[in-house]
């Protein structure tokens, strides 16, 4: 398969790199040689819109290496018959593990801990950090329960805490979760909310000012979606008002570019968009985008085939 172009438009994980250059002929800009590329690998966040794929005119599969479509014009695929792939699965257990380290650090405070320790605070004040606030036995609502929710709930039910959720269908599979038709509802039974949902015309901004009057001071919001799942300005208005009790954030509304306002916020954990980032799981991402490749070019059936 060494002649077959694949472009791989930014650089990405030097695994996935080295094995796309030892398996293809690995191609960096589409410009000089549109005409010779098959097939495209991109990730989630940065996605492929409607000139990146006009511009391939041969293109036969994008590989998505990451799970999120909503940065992917599916539709232009559709209609030149691109065949589109990503990575889900593999990624369900890292992301579901963020969410449950954001809701401890936020709750029991543990990035203030760890600052107390290292700046010489303990031992100078002589006195024990103030008291924080118990995770085990709250009741976590799941917005999204899918994969990724799936796994959050199973992690906070050995937290022994209660589970429940709003979808866009009632998961009878999960008949011990109670089911909310609204995410206002939703936000107005749990203590912790976590947005797991992909992201879609339907879900852009949902979680509103409504949602956060409706999880209250105590509640707190982890999103482990997409940044623009949330009023990103609304959510600064309602921690710095003290109506919401506090956030957890891994993705944000333009990121990298993050609201300064959170930075100056002593309830909010903020994380780099990092719920797949191991080792162990973007190795297992990058072998699935190759699987996929290898399949497509010796016309066997893709393993993750999203079109
Ligand atoms: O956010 C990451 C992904 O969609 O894979």
């Amino acid at each position: 398969m060494e002649s077959i172009g694949v472009l791989l438009p930014y650089p990405t994980f030097p695994y996935l790199e080295h094995q796309l250059q030892s398996r293809f002929n690995l191609l960096r800009a589409s410009t000089k040689h549109a005409a010779s590329i098959r097939a495209a690998v991109v990730n989630a966040v940065d996605g492929a819109d409607a000139n990146f794929i006009h511009a391939l005119p041969m293109l036969e599969i994008l590989c998505i290496y990451g799970v999120g479509l909503d940065k992917i014009d599916l539709r232009s695929c559709a209609e030149r018959g691109i065949r589109v792939t990503n990575t889900p699965d593999v990624i369900t257990d890292e992301t579901a593990d963020v969410a449950m380290a954001l809701i401890i650090s936020l709750l029991r405070r543990i990035c203030q801990c760890d600052l107390y320790v290292r700046s010489g605070n303990w031992k100078r004040q002589g006195s024990s950090y103030p008291l924080t606030t118990k995770f085990s036995g709250k009741t976590v609502g799941i917005l999204g329960l899918g994969r990724i929710g799936k796994a959050v709930a199973k992690r906070a039910e050995a937290f022994n805490c209660k589970i429940c959720y709003h979808s866009r269908i009632v998961k009878t599979e999960c008949g011990s979760y109670k089911y909310y038709p609204s995410v206002v509802e939703l936000a107005s039974n749990c203590d912790i909310l976590v947005v797991a949902c992909s992201l879609t015309v339907e879900t852009h901004h949902i979680i509103n000012r409504e949602v956060m009057n409706a999880l209250g001071p105590k509640g707190v919001l982890i999103n482990v979606g997409r940044g623009k799942h949330v009023d990103e300005a609304e959510l600064v208005s309602a921690l710095i008002e003290g109506r919401l009790g506090g956030a957890g954030l891994d993705v944000f509304h333009d990121e990298p570019d993050v609201s300064q306002e959170l930075f100056g916020l002593d309830n909010v954990v903020l994380l780099p968009h990092v719920g797949s980032a191991t080792v162990e799981t973007r190795t297992a991402m990058a072998d699935l985008v190759l699987a996929n490749l290898e399949a497509h070019f010796l016309a066997k059936p893709l393993v993750t085939l999203v079109l």
